[in-house]
C-alpha cells in the first residue's frame, strides 16, 4: 500500500475509468475514511448512495435526463442522450450527501465543508489502493429535481458525484506546484 505522504503528495483524478470498481475491504475502507473526516461538533453530517451495477447507473442516468428536460425542455435528442450516458463514465458513482443541520450552532458552511472533506479522504482511500476517482459536480448536483428524485432530505446537499473504479490507462504524473507561490510568511 502507498505510504501516506505519496499519497497526499501525488493524488490525482483520473476521469477515465473502467471496471471493476472498489469491493469488498478496498471499499470498505473507502467508506471507513469518508468517516474520518474532521466534523465540528460531531453532526455526522454526511449520507452516501453508492450507485453501481449497470441497471442502478441507468437510472441515475434517467433521472439526470429528465433533469435535463426540466432544464431545457427543448434540448436535443443528442444533448439528452449525452445526459443519460454521464453515470456510464465509471463502474460505481458515489453521491455525496451533505445532511446539513440548520438548527445546529455549527454554521451550514462548515457542515458542507465537512461533507467536501468525506469525498476528498474517499478519493485518497481510493488512489492510496490503486483505484482511480473523478469528483464531478455540474448542475446535476444543485437541481432540486435531481434531489427529490434520489429522495434526499430538505436541507440535504449534494456535494458531489464521485466517480470511481479503475483507472483506464496510467495517469502521467502532474509536476509539482511550487509553494513559494502559495504560502508565505506572516
Ligand atoms: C467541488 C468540486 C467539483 C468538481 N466538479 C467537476 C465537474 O463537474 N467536472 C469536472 O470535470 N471536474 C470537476 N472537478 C474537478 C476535478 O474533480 C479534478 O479535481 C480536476 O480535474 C483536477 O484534477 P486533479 O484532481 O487531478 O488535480 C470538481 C472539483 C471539485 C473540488
Amino acid at each position: 500500500m502507498m505510504d501516506a505522504i505519496t499519497l497526499l503528495t501525488t493524488r490525482q483524478s483520473c476521469p477515465r475509468l473502467i471496471e471493476p470498481a472498489p469491493q469488498g475491504e478496498a471499499l470498505e475502507l473507502i467508506k471507513q475514511a469518508a468517516l474520518r473526516v474532521p466534523d465540528h461538533g460531531a453532526l455526522r453530517p454526511w449520507r452516501f448512495l453508492i450507485v453501481q451495477g449497470r441497471s442502478s447507473l441507468e437510472r441515475l442516468g434517467d433521472i439526470f435526463a429528465e433533469a435535463a428536460v426540466e432544464d431545457d425542455p427543448s434540448i436535443s435528442n443528442d444533448l439528452l442522450e449525452r445526459a443519460r450516458q454521464l453515470p456510464l463514465r465509471a463502474p460505481m458513482v458515489i453521491v455525496c450527501i451533505a445532511r446539513c443541520n440548520s438548527e445546529s450552532k455549527i454554521p451550514l458552511h462548515e457542515q458542507l465543508q465537512s461533507a467536501a472533506c468525506s469525498v476528498m479522504a474517499m478519493q485518497q482511500a481510493a488512489f492510496a489502493q490503486g483505484y482511480g476517482s473523478m469528483w464531478r459536480t455540474g448542475m446535476y448536483a444543485e437541481m432540486e429535481f435531481v434531489k427529490q428524485s434520489l429522495e434526499l432530505g430538505e436541507d440535504d446537499e449534494i456535494v458531489g458525484f464521485l466517480y470511481l473504479g479503475t483507472p483506464a490507462t496510467k495517469v502521467p504524473q502532474r509536476p509539482a506546484l511550487d509553494p513559494t507561490d502559495f504560502f508565505a510568511d506572516f
